[in-house]
């Protein structure tokens, strides 16, 4: 099948390479001239595991292009998908600016009948908006092409983008009116192998399923994050909390990690988002309200780690930090628990070593040449002359560390682990002072 798609970020691109790598034929359209030019020479603007192997065999194979011209993308197909971002507003509502320029765009090149695919994380309501400003724009130009508007919210995690889009759990269509459920099982066959993926429910509904979704998982974070702080205030280790609760089938083992707070482009806009939602609807959302100051006060728990292990004199320190992006495998950096890190830091007076196995060019361009931060070639590089070693990102190859080196290099001998990633005992015997996030060491109350 002949597919559009506007906008080539992690959902558009990562949907793109899949869809094409599965057979059909895909035609992105983007309004940032230089990704295109980057993407027509098969080189991913973002890193995501296996994307860019798919880019480059499915551009080859001519399934898949890439331009910026609106005539072309909107005359490839009469499926369209929109992919492109919903931001934060001033007030936390869902910036919807980029999702209704794409539905004029479409209104304004369509000539013949289209299916307008919503993939854009969008307030409640948006699938119906869509399609009254596109039938509104076309009658205007005294034209009706019969459009539909569909709801599908994506569910891919970045790092794991592609393997999310290839074995998704559930794909959710939101449909009004005519359910033209055929021509979603054409697109999603290939990817519905042992049973069937597709939940077919109205598009309000749809378009709450992508929000609860991601509230429901960053409850969970806030809720694991508050028994960790409690844990270390009453002596008790939150991994053998983690394990002993999510032994319960009910509870399960996924997305109970205490750390440092969740970070990324989604939960910290979509809790906010939703907030926004409720109060327009005149409904005060407690609880969404509660796991939005957790995680606030998460972001800022190395820092006060820090600070009172340093008795506030953290002027003139250096601090060597692994992890900048806000999960590992991926370059992401927006809303990062690192950020939160490094600009308290050098509100303190404080200078970072900081290493990033991916994250680095997104550092340089974010800070530039801040005076307060060097930006290491290796984890081993960013400890020297460091007075102590701040974990916030939990890349597989932080997990495996030469702690004689950290002993060597650290000044002060102390690591502020913000992912759990080792064990307290290992680096008490080891001589180094250790920090978690709700681990007491052999039962000694941290706090
Ligand atoms: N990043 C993620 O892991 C996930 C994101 N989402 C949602 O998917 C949507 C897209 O997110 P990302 O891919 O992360 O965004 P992104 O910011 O990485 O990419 C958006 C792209 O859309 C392009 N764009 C903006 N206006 C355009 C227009 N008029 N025509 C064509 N292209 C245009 C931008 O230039 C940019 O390349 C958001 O609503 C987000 O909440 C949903 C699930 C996962
Ligand atoms: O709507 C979206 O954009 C996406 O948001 C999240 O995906 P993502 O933000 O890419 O990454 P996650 O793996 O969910 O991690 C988010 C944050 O939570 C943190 N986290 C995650 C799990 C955990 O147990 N503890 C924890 O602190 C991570 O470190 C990270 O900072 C959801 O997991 C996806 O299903 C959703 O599609």
């Amino acid at each position: 099948m002949k597919i559009t798609i506007f906008g080539t970020g992690y959902v558009g691109l990562t949907q793109a390479a899949c869809l094409a790598e599965v057979g059909h034929t895909v035609c992105c359209i983007d309004i940032d001239e230089r990704r295109i030019a980057q993407l027509n020479q098969g080189l991913s603007p973002i890193y995501e595991p296996g994307l860019e192997a798919l880019l480059l065999s499915n551009l080859s194979a001519g399934r898949l292009s890439f331009t910026t011209d609106a005539t072309e993308a909107v005359g490839f197909s009469k499926v369209i998908f929109i992919a492109v971002g919903t931001p934060p507003d001033e007030d936390g509502s869902a910036d919807m600016q980029y999702v209704f320029a794409v539905a004029h765009t479409i209104a304004e090149y369509s000539r013949e009948s289209k299916v307008v695919i919503n993939k854009s994380t969008s307030p409640v309501g948006t699938a119906q908006r869509i399609q009254a400003r596109i039938q509104s724009a076309l009658s205007k130009q005294g034209r009706d092409l019969g459009v539909q508007v569909v709801s599908n919210p994506e569910f891919l995690k970045e790092g794991s983008a592609v393997d999310d889009c290839m074995r998704p759990e559930r794909i959710i269509i939101g449909i009004d009116g005519e359910q033209n459920i055929e021509l979603f099982r054409e697109i999603y066959k290939p990817f519905s192998r042992n049973h069937e993926k597709l939940i077919v429910m109205d598009s309000r509904s749809a378009e709450l399923t992508k929000y609860a979704a991601n509230c429901m998982l960053a409850t969970k974070i806030s809720f694991i994050n508050e028994m960790a702080n409690l844990a270390e205030r009453l002596g008790a280790d939150i991994e053998m909390v983690r394990k002993g609760i999510g032994s319960d089938s009910r509870i399960g083992y996924d997305f109970i990690y205490a750390g440092c707070g969740y970070g990324g482009s989604c939960f910290p806009k979509d809790i906010q988002a939703l907030q926004r939602i409720a109060g327009e609807a005149g409904y005060q959302p407690l609880l969404l309200e509660a796991v939005e100051s957790v995680n606030q006060r998460q972001k800022q728990k190395l820092f006060d780690n820090i600070r009172r292990h340093y008795n506030d004199d953290i002027s003139g320190k250096t601090f060597a930090v692994w992890g900048l992006s806000f999960k590992p495998n991926t370059d992401d950096m927006r809303e990062a628990p690192s950020r939160v890190l490094l600009e308290s830091l050098w509100a303190a007076g404080a200078r970072v070593r900081a290493f990033d196995p991916e994250a680095m060019h997104e550092a340089r361009r974010i800070y530039g040449e801040h005076p307060g931060l060097y930006l290491a070639d290796s984890k081993e590089e960013a400890l020297e002359g460091a007075h102590a070693l701040v974990i916030i990102t939990e890349w597989l190859n932080f997990r495996v560390a030469d702690f004689g080196l950290i002993r060597q290099r650290l000044v002060n001998r102390v690591v502020f682990d913000g992912r759990n990633i080792f064990e307290p005992e290992q680096l008490v015997r080891e001589d180094l002072t250790y920090y978690s996030i709700g681990r007491a060491v052999s039962g000694m109350v941290q706090a």
